[in-house]
């Protein structure tokens, strides 16, 4: 288990050094428009996780909805600051 800014911190490490076989390189590398598609994707399963699926299924979709966004924040050199002062 990580928290919000736990996840963050890992994915810029790689962001940074590009481990082989990191998903988030490989969806780095598709670019803020397959980083997109990601989000659009997921964020649909998450509405159809809370409409239709278990409490535990929605919350996993949700994650992994935090989890592109965080990408699409890297690919866009964002930090957390920069989207915490717009909350
Ligand atoms: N939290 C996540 C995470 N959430 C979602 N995903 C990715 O998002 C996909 C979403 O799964 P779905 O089943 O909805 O999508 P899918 O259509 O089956 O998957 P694709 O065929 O589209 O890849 C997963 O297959 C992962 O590729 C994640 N990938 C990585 N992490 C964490 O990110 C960290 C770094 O991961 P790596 O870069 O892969 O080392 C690790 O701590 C991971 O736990």
């Amino acid at each position: 288990m990580k928290t919000f800014e736990e996840l963050f911190a890992e994915l810029a490490d790689k962001a940074q050094n590009r481990p082989a076989g990191s998903g988030t390189v490989a969806e780095l590398d598709s670019g803020v428009h397959g980083i997109g598609k990601k989000i659009v994707e997921e964020a649909a399963e998450v509405w159809m996780a809370a409409e239709y699926e278990s409490d535990d299924a929605a919350a996993e979709e949700i994650s992994q909805l935090l989890y592109h966004t965080q990408v699409m924040m890297l690919a866009k050199g964002l930090t957390l600051d920069d989207v915490y002062r717009h909350l």
